[in-house]
């Protein structure tokens, strides 16, 4: 058994942010599924592939923290407090025992309505306006569906209000503190980061006691609602960092699938003729999708496969280590920052033949590449803690496409400079604009 510092290390090239998959899977063929590295000046253990995967999120995950993994190198406990994404052991399953009714497929027939109304107010001029960009655009549209749906909100100024506190804590800067050797708040700023997380806790009470009083089925009903094991409602400060979290893990994430999305669909026009044809055979011009509809967008739905395969929101899953492991002919000390490398391991060319090349019909049977190699695509992650948003996120995605794409026809406006930028979460840099007209 060979030591830690036995590890390779593999020196990141200076535009590593911008071609994250590549650089890694390229590493992965010269020194196999585990290597050393820095990711925001930060030393990390990078694990890579379906068996790393499954070893992370499925064998031995009682041995990786998702809270000082997400909290030490991103500070999401420190910015949203503790929510499902940053809770280990007991707390997190009781908690998310609690939420997982209201994620069900079926379940998001609660939803859809809000979605399609959202959708439709928000994109309903785009051909006047003539240029969006779809990164902009579609923030504001998940972020007030997100809004509405977790943290119950309904009224323009609560959601203009709520957006400004999460701008505010998501724009404060961290820094390397002299005695630190990785990025983290000075004294100053976690006391206003303190103070903005008060105002959005009070922004919320309101939202908790209402629904104390007149229960309702909306997720934050079922939250306020839920009791655990032992009988206990959950405290006001765990409601609202719950919501906040799921904010936070929600909106950010779909915004950047459906820009990546879209681009995808635009630059090949033969799939997105087919993308068409399927939407044309399922709905008429102006209806809305219902549930039964969006579960028969078969087309839809491998591309929607092959953007989370090309363009991940969510690059790494950070973990730390609790207890010593043995992985792959080494022995890994409790304390060292894990990350599970999900752009990585759908950038694996035996795998994912052709790896850079847009094919969603490597989803479709009989090739079901994915399918061949269980935990190879990963980018709503895998296992017990498998993002709880998965079936709100790809709803949410295909009504807007079907909307979009039945009304619109997007070219992309020429000259732009479009790059994907990995920090915590990967985003269009410059955003993507199109051009759109009313669809012939
Ligand atoms: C395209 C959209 C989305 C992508 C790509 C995505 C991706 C992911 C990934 C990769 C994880 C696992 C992280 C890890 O293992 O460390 C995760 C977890 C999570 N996601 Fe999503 N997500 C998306 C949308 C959403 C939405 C809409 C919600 C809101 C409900 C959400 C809430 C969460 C939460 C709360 C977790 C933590 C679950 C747990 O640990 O039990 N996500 N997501």
């Amino acid at each position: 058994m060979s030591v830690y510092t036995d590890i390779p290390y593999v020196t990141p090239p200076a535009d590593y942010q911008f071609h994250l998959g590549t650089f890694l899977a390229d590493a992965y063929e010269r020194y196999g599924p585990v290597f050393r590295s820095t990711y925001f000046e930060q030393d990390v253990l990078y694990m890579i592939g379906p068996e790393a995967n499954r070893f992370v999120l499925v064998s031995n995950r009682q041995k990786f923290s998702n809270d000082k993994g997400w909290s030490s190198i991103f500070s999401v406990s420190d910015m949203f407090g503790r929510g499902l994404l940053t809770m280990d052991g007991t707390e997190h399953s009781q908690s998310r025992k609690m939420m997982n009714p209201a994620f069900t497929v079926n379940y998001m027939n609660h939803y859809l309505p809000l979605m399609n109304r959202v959708i439709r107010d928000y994109t309903g001029y785009w051909a006047e306006v003539g240029e969006i960009d779809i990164y902009e655009e579609a923030r504001k549209i998940t972020f007030e569906i997100a809004a509405q749906a977790f943290a119950g909100l309904r009224s323009e100024t609560e959601i203009a209000q709520f957006r400004e506190l999460f701008l505010r804590i998501l724009m404060t800067p961290r820094v390397v503190e002299p005695d630190e050797d990785f990025e983290t708040f000075t004294r100053e700023q976690a006391v206003k980061l303190r103070q903005l997380q008060g105002e959005l806790h009070t922004l919320l009470l309101p939202k908790i006691e209402e629904r104390r009083k007149n229960p309702t089925n909306d997720l934050f009903g079922l939250l306020v609602q839920a009791r655990d094991d032992q009988g206990n409602a959950m405290p006001d400060e765990q409601l609202t960092a719950h919501a906040n979290i799921l904010l936070v893990a929600g909106h950010e994430t779909s915004t950047s699938f459906i820009s990546w999305l879209l681009y995808l669909l635009v630059q090949h026009p033969d799939y997105l003729e087919r993308v068409l044809a399927e939407q044309d055979a399922l709905l008429l011009p102006d209806s809305e999708p219902t549930l039964e509809d969006i579960k028969r967008m078969k087309v839809l739905d491998n591309a929607l496969k092959e953007t989370e395969r090309l363009y991940p929101p969510i690059p790494n899953g950070p973990r730390g280590l609790v207890e010593d492991i043995e992985f792959n002919g080494y022995h890994i000390p409790a304390g060292t920052l894990v990350f599970y490398a999900i752009a990585a391991s759908h950038m694996i060319g035996s795998i994912f033949p052709q790896p850079t090349q847009f094919d969603p019909d490597r989803f479709a049977a009989p090739r079901e590449e994915d399918k061949k190699s269980p935990y190879a695509l990963v980018g709503f992650g895998g296992g017990p803690r498998m993002c709880i948003g998965l079936n709100f996120a790809q709803i949410e995605m295909k009504a807007l496409l079907s909307h979009l794409l039945r009304r619109y026809r997007f070219d992309l406006v020429p000259g732009q400079e479009i790059a994907q930028f990995y920090a915590a979460t990967g985003r269009p840099l410059n955003g993507i604009r199109f051009q759109v007209s009313k669809r012939a």
